[in-house]
C-alpha cells in the first residue's frame, strides 16, 4: 500500500463522529463571527453534535447580533448570548472557532493566547506577515488552520500532489475558482493553498512562478508558470479546478462544495484533534491522517 493510500484509509477510519474517550468532558467551543455565513453553520453543528456545548459567540461590535441569543436563528435559545467583549466570550471555551477577516483573527489570536484558549483558524486572505504572528502564537497554543476544511478538499490536496508530481513536463497548470458575490479575497484560501501544494511538488516557489491576472499582449504562456482564474458570482459555495493542460489532452481535477456543512464537520473534527494537543501549529491533514 502507497503512503497516500493509507492517508486515505486514514480519513475513513477517523470518521466523523469521533468520541471524546470515556470519563472525559466534553469540548467547550466558542465561535466568532458568530453571526456569519460560517458562524451560522458552526453553531448548528456544534447544538447537532453530541460532544460539543457551544461555550461564547463573538462578533464585530457593530454587527446587529450583539446581545442576541447566539442560537435565535435557529429559534433556539441556547443561553449564550452574542458579545464583543472577549473576555465574555472566550470566558468559559477551550477552543475557538474563528472564520471572520484576517483583522479579527488576530485580534481573537492576541487574546487567545492570553488565556491559553485553543484555536481553529478558517479566516483566510493572511498576508505573510499576519500569518507569521500566527506561527509564533502557536508556541504556547494548539492551532489548526486551513484554507478549507472540508475532508473533500483535502484529499484533493493529495490528488494534486501526485499529478503534479507525474505531470511535470509538458502540462500547462492553471487553477480556476468560483465563489458567491459576498466573497471579499482573491484567489480563494484553497486556491492558493492547490497552487503551494503543486508548487512544492514541481520544486517550483508559487511566489515567483504564480500569474494572477492577463490582459492585453500577454505573450506565449510562460510554462513555469502556474496561473489562477477567479470567479465571483450569487451563491456559488465553492467551486476549485486544477487543469493540466498538455498537448492531445487535458486533465481537470474538481471539487465542488454544495454546504457549508462540510466546513463546520471539518471544523468540529479540528476541535477533537485538538483536545490532544497542548501547543503547535497544526493543518487538516494533520487532523485527518493525510501528512505524508
Ligand atoms: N477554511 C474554510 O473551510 C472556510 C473558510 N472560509 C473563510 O472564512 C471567512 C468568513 O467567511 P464567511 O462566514 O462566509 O463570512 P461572513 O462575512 O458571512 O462572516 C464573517 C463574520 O465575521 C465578522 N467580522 C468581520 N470583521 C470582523 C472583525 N474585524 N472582527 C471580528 N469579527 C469580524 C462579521 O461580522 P459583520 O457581518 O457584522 O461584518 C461576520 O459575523 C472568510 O475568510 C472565508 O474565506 C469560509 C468558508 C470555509
Ligand atoms: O469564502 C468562502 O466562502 C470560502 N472560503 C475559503 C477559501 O477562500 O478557500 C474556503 C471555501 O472555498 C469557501
Amino acid at each position: 500500500m502507497t503512503k497516500g493510500t493509507q492517508a486515505l484509509k486514514n480519513v475513513a477510519v477517523a470518521g466523523a463522529t469521533q468520541r471524546p474517550p470515556q470519563g472525559s468532558s466534553e469540548h467547550r467551543v466558542a465561535v466568532a463571527g458568530a453571526s456569519g455565513r460560517m458562524g451560522h453553520m458552526l453553531i448548528e453543528a456544534i447544538r447537532a453534535s453530541d460532544d460539543c456545548r457551544l461555550a461564547g459567540a463573538l462578533d464585530i461590535a457593530s454587527s446587529p447580533a450583539i446581545g442576541n441569543d447566539a442560537a435565535a436563528f435557529l429559534g433556539h435559545a441556547s443561553g449564550v448570548p452574542v458579545t464583543a467583549d472577549l473576555g465574555a466570550g472566550l470566558g468559559h471555551a477551550d477552543v475557538l472557532i474563528d472564520f471572520t477577516r484576517p483583522e479579527g483573527t488576530l485580534a481573537h489570536l492576541k487574546a487567545c493566547r492570553e488565556r491559553g484558549v485553543k484555536m481553529v483558524i478558517g479566516t483566510t486572505g493572511f498576508t505573510e506577515a499576519q500569518k507569521a504572528e500566527i506561527v509564533e502564537a502557536a508556541k504556547d497554543i494548539a492551532i489548526v488552520m486551513a484554507p478549507n476544511m472540508s475532508v473533500g478538499v483535502n484529499v484533493t490536496l493529495k490528488l494534486l500532489e501526485m499529478a503534479a508530481g507525474a505531470l511535470s513536463t509538458g502540462y500547462d497548470i492553471e487553477v480556476i475558482e468560483a465563489h458567491h458575490r459576498h466573497k471579499v479575497d482573491a484567489p480563494s484560501g484553497t486556491a492558493l493553498k492547490m497552487g503551494e501544494v503543486i508548487a512544492e511538488a514541481l520544486g517550483r516557489d508559487l511566489k515567483q512562478c504564480a500569474v494572477y491576472a492577463r490582459e492585453g499582449v500577454t505573450g506565449e504562456r510562460d510554462p513555469s508558470t502556474i496561473g489562477f482564474s477567479t470567479i465571483r458570482g450569487g451563491d456559488i459555495v465553492g467551486d476549485h479546478t486544477v487543469l493540466f493542460a498538455g498537448t492531445g489532452e487535458r486533465i481537470e481535477i474538481t471539487h465542488k462544495s454544495a454546504s457549508r456543512a462540510t466546513y463546520a464537520q471539518g471544523s468540529l473534527r479540528a476541535v477533537r484533534f485538538l483536545a490532544g494537543q497542548e501547543k503547535g501549529l497544526f493543518d487538516m491533514f494533520d487532523v485527518l491522517g493525510l501528512r505524508s
